[in-house]
């Protein structure tokens, strides 16, 4: 697959938006901000996937955990993606940066006529220096919410859809660990983190285990997911820590950061 050699899809999750007990995490937002607009003035094309609206909309409602039902979860979404764009619009904003909504499902791109209009509309929001949120449609798409496999149902995995689709040189996942580690690092103190990944065999992927915390969902498992399918287009994956976008300026110089899963050659 030929790529855009300047162009890189960013997913940040739940967890990195928001705070322990549940409220949006502002100078993360900032951060996330601030390096994003910084890479677009360096000449890179920016297109961002973003969770959290289940979460933030939660906070809104002011209710301490995650609605149960599916339609409750998929109002939590409906309120929290209007707060979720107000934010990246107003920190975006201070970066004298223009963003863009773009809510899809994975099953939009399995439909020749939607996909194509996908990728156009991409193409014309990046040749206008426009970043593009992108999110999944919660409301209309339960099976994005609670699939029993989660394939697609998880942003990581939507967010190696859109590198596909976009061709993108690059797909970097935002977590709240600092990488890929040998187990999982929240329950195991000792576990270490592996820089670099040339194949996701079998032995990896009993490594990866699921959500850190009660905010994220589909944890370690949907990134290697993601990381697959990303990698056999040839598109180089690496999972850093949220907390510290300035890792970008390194990976993009080609510094070792976080876990780099290497393309396959085409
Ligand atoms: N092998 C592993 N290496 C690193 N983290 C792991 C691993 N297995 C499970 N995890 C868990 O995955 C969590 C990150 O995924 P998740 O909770 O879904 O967050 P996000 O909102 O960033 O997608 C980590 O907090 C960690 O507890
Ligand atoms: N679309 C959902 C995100 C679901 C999801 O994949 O969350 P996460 O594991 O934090 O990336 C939302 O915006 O709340």
């Amino acid at each position: 697959m030929r790529k855009y050699q300047n162009r890189i899809v960013i997913k940040v999750g739940t967890s990195t938006l928001t705070n322990d007990i549940g409220q949006n995490d502002l100078r993360s937002f900032d951060r996330l901000a601030c390096v994003l607009s910084d890479l677009q003035n360096m000449g890179y094309e920016i297109i961002l996937v973003s969770s959290g609206a289940i979460a933030i909309g939660t906070n809104k409602l002011q209710r301490k955990t995650r609605p149960a039902g599916m339609p409750l979860k998929q109002a939590a979404a409906a309120i929290g993606q209007c707060s979720l764009m107000h934010l990246y619009d107003k920190f975006f904003n201070d970066y004298d940066k223009t963003i863009a909504q773009i809510l899809l499902n994975a099953e939009d791109m399995e439909v020749e006529g939607k996909k194509e209009n996908l990728i156009n509309t991409f193409g014309a929001l990046l040749e206008m220096g426009i970043i593009p949120v992108v999110n999944e449609n919660d409301s209309v798409s339960y099976t994005e919410i609670e699939s029993a496999d989660r394939l697609f149902g998880d942003n990581d995995m939507l967010s190696a859809v859109v590198a596909v689709l976009c061709k993108a040189q690059k797909l970097i996942i935002m977590s709240d660990v600092d990488g890929f580690f040998d187990l999982d690092p929240r329950l195991h103190p000792n576990a270490k983190r592996l820089e670099c990944i040339t194949s996701i065999g079998e032995e990896i992927k009993t490594l990866a285990g699921g959500a850190g915390s009660r905010r994220g969902t589909g944890g370690m498992k949907t990134k290697l997911q993601a990381a697959e399918l990303a990698t056999m287009q040839g598109i180089d994956t690496v999972i850093i820590n949220g907390k510290n976008p300035s890792a970008l300026y390194k990976i993009m110089k080609g510094e070792k950061v976080g876990t780099l899963f290497v393309g396959k050659q085409q």
